[in-house]
Parts: C-alpha cells; sequence; structure tokens
C-alpha cells in the first residue's frame, strides 16, 4: 500500500526536508503541500498550494496521514481539521501551551494523533538512558544546555521539555533555573536551563550530571534536518496502520 502523506509549512525549513524524504522513498507520496502565501513554488517537483484551503484538500486528496512542521496554533487548527475528516497526523511542532496540547489529546478521540517533540532517533536513546543516569546519580548538580540556529521560537526546545520530564521523573530536584545572572549561586536540586541561539545550528542537546569530583556528558547533536525528517516520515508510515489515540516516536521505534 502506498501511503498518501499530507504536508503542512511546506516551504519552512523542515516542510522541505519532509517533501524531500517522502519523494526519496517509494512507499509513500505527497498528496498535497500547502503554506501559507505560496507564490507558484515548487518544491523537489510539488506544487505548494495555499493553507486556507488545507480543509478541502485534506477531504479530496484522501491523505492517510498529514505531517506537520508549523507552529502551535496552526498545529492545533490542522489536527481539528484532520479529527473531522477522519485522517490521521503527525506533528513534530513544539512550543504549545496547556490549552494547545489538551487540542491535539483530544483530537486522538477521533484519529491517531502522534506528537514528538524530536524525530531523531538518537534522541529517543537519549531520552531512554537519561532518567538511568539520573537514578545512578543521585545528588549529583544536573544542568541542561540546547543549542539551535537563530530563527528558532521557542525556548526551551521541546527536545528540552521532554528531557527534563525524564530528569525529574527520576531524582529529587526543586525547580527548573533558566540563566543566570548576577549574584546568582546554584541552589541544591535546581536543575539549570540554558537556551543557546545562533547561526543555522540543526539542533544540540547536552546534559551535564556534575558532582563526587567527576562529570558526565550525555549530548546528541543533530548534524542535518534530514535525520528529523526521516523519523516522521517513518511515524507517517507507521501510523496508516493505527486505530484512533495518542502516539510518540517511541511507539514507532520500538516495533
Ligand atoms: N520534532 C522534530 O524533530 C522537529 C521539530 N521542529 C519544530 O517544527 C516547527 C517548525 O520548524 P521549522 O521548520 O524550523 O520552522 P520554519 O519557520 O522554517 O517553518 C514553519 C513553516 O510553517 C509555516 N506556518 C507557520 N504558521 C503557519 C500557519 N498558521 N498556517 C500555515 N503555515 C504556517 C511557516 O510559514 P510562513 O513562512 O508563512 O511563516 C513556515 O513555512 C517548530 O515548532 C520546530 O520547533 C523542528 C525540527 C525538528
Ligand atoms: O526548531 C528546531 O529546529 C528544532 N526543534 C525541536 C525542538 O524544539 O526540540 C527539535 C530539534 O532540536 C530542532
Amino acid at each position: 500500500m502506498t501511503v498518501r502523506i499530507g504536508v503542512t509549512g511546506a516551504t519552512g525549513r523542515m516542510g522541505r526536508e519532509v517533501i524531500a524524504a517522502v519523494t526519496e522513498r517509494d512507499d509513500c507520496k505527497v498528496v498535497f503541500a500547502v503554506n501559507r502565501e505560496p507564490d507558484g513554488e515548487t518544491v523537489d517537483g510539488v506544487e505548494i498550494e495555499p493553507a486556507d484551503e488545507f480543509d478541502s484538500l485534506v477531504v479530496d486528496r484522501e491523505p492517510t496521514a498529514v505531517v506537520d512542521f508549523t507552529g502551535p496554533e496552526s498545529a492545533v487548527d490542522y489536527v481539528e481539521a484532520c479529527a473531522d475528516a477522519g485522517v490521521a497526523f503527525v506533528t513534530g511542532t513544539t512550543g504549545f501551551d496547556d490549552d494547545q496540547r489538551e487540542a491535539l489529546e483530544a483530537a486522538g478521540d477521533d484519529v491517531a494523533v502522534l506528537h514528538a517533540p524530536n524525530f531523531a532517533r538518537g534522541v529517543q536513546a537519549l531520552v531512554n538512558v537519561v532518567g538511568e543516569a539520573v537514578q545512578n546519580l543521585q545528588g549529583y548538580d544536573v544542568e541542561l544546555v540546547e543549542t539551535h540556529h537563530n530563527a528558532k521560537r521557542d525556548a526551551p526546545s521541546g527536545t528540552a521539555n521532554r528531557l527534563l520530564e525524564e530528569i525529574e521523573a527520576n531524582g529529587e530536584f526543586s525547580e527548573r533555573t533558566h540563566g543566570r545572572e548576577g549574584e546568582a549561586p546554584r541552589e541544591e536540586g535546581e536543575i539549570g536551563v540554558h537556551a543557546l541561539r545562533a547561526g543555522d545550528i540543526t539542533g544540540e542537546h547536552e546534559i551535564v550530571l556534575a558532582g563526587n569530583h567527576e562529570e558526565v556528558r550525555l549530548t546528541h547533536r543533530a548534524e542535518d534536518r534530514g535525520v528529523f525528517a526521516a523519523g516522521a516520515v517513518d511515524a507517517a508510515v507507521w501510523i496508516a496502520g493505527q486505530k484512533a489515540g495518542r502516539y510518540d516516536f517511541a511507539d514507532v521505534i520500538s516495533e
């Protein structure tokens, strides 16, 4: 079966990569790609259509799944249209607030919805091991540093938030401290969180655990956005066979 994929944010950094990743495979194809203000542009031979036609495209072109890398507001609009149309939704968008997260969850009652803040397999491995490292090093200071390109809108990154959840679930911590300035000695139990924005850096996450005259650093560095796109397209192909519900990238990898 050829999986039929709709792409949103099609001329963005990630949308372009998703189209390229689909085009390289023979088990799926792009059936539409939208962006807010298309000007007749094509991406890898795919015509970019206006985002305000999404609601009709998602019905008429009969996609199996939509892959979304846009922004939180538009991702919610798109998932709600997919829920109405009975189309599965895969999103890598980050920066959702609580209400937006709830809307994503709610759509999972009607269709399969997969949200992953990071589609790199190495990040999933990092999520899997960081809790164990924290458990083994109770009482060590923990700091998280994430580094991204200068156009990234949200901070800390979605991946950093996911890693922080895992760290907090596995140790005794008091609070997250976002950056430091002036007279600001480290408090016991805090987790320092630092967001660097510079140039066109694809995405780096490092967790530093230090104490007992030693330090452990767990680092993931994405060298190319294609790694995220490949994971997202794997997820779109995987979700084709799934019933309504909420999924994450770990579900895709575990099969
Ligand atoms: N999960 C993962 O593995 C990854 C997640 N991300 C996340 O993906 C998202 C997009 O990142 P990136 O591609 O770098 O961002 P870009 O800004 O390059 O692209 C976003 C695209 O979405 C479009 N867009 C934004 N708002 C809307 C809207 N309301 N309706 C329709 N289109 C819209 C933008 O159009 P316009 O140009 O008109 O604004 C743009 O083309 C971010 O949240 C980022 O954190 C990024 C990389 C990996
Ligand atoms: O905006 C990006 O570029 C990225 N965003 C994701 C995040 O917020 O974690 C994933 C990746 O690090 C790239």
